[in-house]
């Protein structure tokens, strides 16, 4: 976990600790890395007339190199028809998505015109969905070595890299394992290992832990954070998954298709969970504490010096 990142979350009301102007959605706390995405207005409306669903409504974010962005939200609030026009898979209604690529060339993908999609996909993006999308005719080595062949490696170099890329998420002893004999948490690895075929940039993940016991969603959400880390991989992931904003560098709260601006969290003194500023509190010899409870309240308030950080001696 990047304990250095700001963390955003939750859907209390809370101010702004920052003035921004009007219209302006663009989340706090970004990075200060260099750019890899930056979306300005993005909109997405599905259906025309009495149908008309404005699914994602002139939404704004910028993406850094080796940024794992996390974005939560209700169901039907427009993470996935997000995440579809970042990766090219949805044309925007309107709005633009800049890609800043390895050369430095900007190009928006939502200007682009529909035969220069799948190179720009190709050379920019990976995707790791909920349901692994692996195909079971193929053992793991071939699902990988399939994706690498359409990235345009062939032949040999194809299944080494697929090799690779098997040690790299921990499987090389399933190389020739099909899908159907391999455990939830092992396809999702395989489907990671796919994803980094063609060595993309920007991975984009869609629920990658919903089907994965605690257990193995954790080991999942270890090996994202990383491909960020480690590779400088810029990752966004769409989830319900409470357990991911542990890896998150950001958490952006998503709801009738804007990104709704949330306060950062506190951590509870007495068990360390995070909360939000509304709840229970208290403040002694300057320092504002949050609670999860009363429970934790009451504790902290029989012996306070306990939850007091010691000033550090020379
Ligand atoms: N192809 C489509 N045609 C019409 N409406 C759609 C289509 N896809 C999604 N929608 C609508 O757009 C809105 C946003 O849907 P979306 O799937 O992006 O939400 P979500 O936040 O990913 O939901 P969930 O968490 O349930 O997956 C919803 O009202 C949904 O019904």
């Amino acid at each position: 976990m990047n304990t250095n990142a700001p963390t955003t979350a939750g859907t209390a009301p809370v101010p702004d600790p920052v003035p921004r102007s009007p219209g302006d959605n663009t989340p706090h706390g970004e990075s200060t890395r260099p750019g890899v995405l930056t979306v300005r207005g993005l909109t997405k409306t599905y259906g025309a007339g009495d149908t008309t669903v404005d699914a994602v409504r002139a939404v704004d974010l910028d993406l850094a190199a080796g940024e794992l962005l996390l974005v939560m939200g209700p169901s039907g609030s427009g993470k996935t028809t997000l995440l579809l026009m970042l990766g090219a898979l949805l044309r925007p209604s309107a709005g633009s998505i800049t890609i800043t690529g390895r050369d430095g060339v900007d190009v928006d993908i939502a200007a682009a015109r529909e035969k220069e999609l799948p190179v720009l996909r190709s050379r920019t993006f990976g995707f790791i969905f909920q349901d692994y999308a692996l195909l079971d005719a193929l053992t793991a080595t071939e699902n990988i070595a399939v994706a690498a062949n359409l990235a345009g490696t062939t032949g040999p170099a194809a299944h080494e890299r697929a090799r690779e890329l098997l040690e790299r998420v921990g499987l090389a002893h399933r190389a020739a394992a099909r899908p159907s004999q391999m455990s939830g948490g092992e396809q999702q690895r395989v489907a990671v290992a796919r994803a980094l075929a063609n060595d993309p940039p920007v991975l984009l993940a869609d629920e990658p832990t919903a089907n994965l016991d605690a257990s193995r969603g954790r080991d999942l959400a270890r090996l994202l954070r990383q491909l960020a880390d480690e590779d400088g991989r810029s990752i966004v992931i769409v989830s319900h998954d409470d357990r991911l904003r542990e890896i998150a560098d950001r958490v952006l709260w998503m709801e009738d298709g804007q990104f709704r601006h949330v306060a950062a969290l506190a951590v509870d003194p007495v068990c360390r969970m995070q909360v939000e500023p509304n709840g229970p509190h208290a403040s002694w010899r300057g320092e504002q504490w949050w609670f999860c409870s009363d429970a934790c309240r009451r504790e902290v308030l029989t012996q306070p010096e306990r939850f007091t950080p010691r000033p550090a001696s020379n």
